[in-house]
């Protein structure tokens, strides 16, 4: 692959949308890749542009052995939530629902709900295994079952982090919350379950997703949630903050209570993978703390390889099982309290 570097500089919403159309010429020939480390409010995407001569016609990113798609399984630029089609219309009644219910209050009642670990024990890989069944409809991306997009995702890592096992292994497991959904642990709804995640107890900020949703929740009438900073003070710490419920924090708690071993930037990866508005968008950032700031630079690189990796490209589950295993084994009890 022949790098002609052209950089352009572009700034990204939560959405993922850029600041500038991409250019017809550009289209087909298009990396982003994107350098977070200028400020996450603005992060800086520089376009190259480059000849592809990989088999697969994917375009590649210089200097990674990650392969970066210019377009997402339907063909469209990833998280792409505005315009016609059947997909993009599911997502938008699942983020009408998720931004009417998700409340201060239930986010609450969901904590004393889920969080007794009283609904079984299973290992990890077990848990890989039963979301097999399950397709995220908050997704515009990806309509594969779950169990793909967390092999793509930890493939994805191990190829450009190879001596961070533990990276690898929450790139595997950082969607597992999801079980939520399954009829033995939950079978919460859709809403209540996936999806981007944001605050409650202040105001629903523009950058989240559809937030054109929350007129009809009802905190956001309520003088008492609705100011800038609502019930929280400024650098009081994400671990304050009152996320709305989903499955983020349920695995965050689940891996806390059976004692992993997994490094806090894991477990901070885990906890806030979906929060888009803050790690994508800047927003929220008033709340967090010296640590927050720190672990936040992992969520980053993170973010890259659990959205760009989503593709039709199989992974064969047999051949990479053995490796996880291991490292499940190194990180986790056989068994956990779920
Ligand atoms: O639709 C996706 C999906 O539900 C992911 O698991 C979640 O982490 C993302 O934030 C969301 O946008
Ligand atoms: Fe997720
Ligand atoms: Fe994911």
């Amino acid at each position: 692959m022949v790098l002609d570097a052209a950089p352009m500089i572009y700034s990204m919403n939560a959405t993922g949308n850029l600041s500038q159309p991409m250019q017809p010429e550009m289209s087909g020939h298009v990396i982003l890749s994107v350098d977070y480390a200028a400020s996450p409010a603005e992060a800086i995407v520089s376009a190259f542009t480059v000849q592809d001569d990989s088999e697969d016609g994917l375009d590649q990113k210089h200097g990674a052995s990650f392969l970066v798609p210019n377009a997402n399984a339907f063909g469209h630029a990833f998280r792409s939530y505005d315009g016609e089609s059947e997909r993009r219309s599911g997502v938008a009644d699942f983020y009408r629902t998720n931004h009417t219910y998700q409340t201060y209050n239930f986010a609450l009642n969901m904590r004393k709900k889920h969080l007794q670990f009283n609904k079984g024990v299973m290992s990890i890989w077990e848990c890989c295994e039963l979301l097999n069944e399950y397709v995220d409809e908050s997704d515009p991306d990806l309509d594969e079952p779950q169990i793909e997009h967390l092999l793509q995702t930890a493939e994805a890592i191990r190829k450009d982090h190879p001596d961070e096992d533990w990276f690898h292994l929450t790139g595997l497991i950082h969607d597992l919350g999801k079980v939520l959904l399954h009829p033995k642990f939950g079978q919460e709804p859709q809403w209540a379950v996936v999806g981007d995640t944001y605050p409650l107890g202040c105001a629903f900020d523009e950058n989240i997703v559809h937030s054109e949703y929350f007129k009809d929740n009802m905190d956001f009438y309520n003088p008492k949630f609705n100011s800038k900073n609502g019930i929280y003070e400024e650098g009081c710490g994400l671990d304050k903050v009152q996320m709305s419920w989903g499955h983020d924090e349920y695995l965050y708690q689940v891996l806390k209570c059976n004692n992993t071993t997994l490094p806090p930037q894991a477990l901070f990866i885990i906890r806030y993978h979906s929060f888009y508005a803050l790690h994508r968008a800047g927003a929220y950032q008033q709340f967090l703390d010296a640590n927050d700031r720190e672990m936040l630079q992992w969520l980053l690189e993170f973010n890259k390889y659990d959205l760009y990796s989503k593709s039709k490209v199989r992974i064969n589950v047999e051949e990479v099982k053995p490796y996880y295993i291991s490292l499940i084994e190194k990180y986790f009890p056989i068994e956990l309290r779920w």
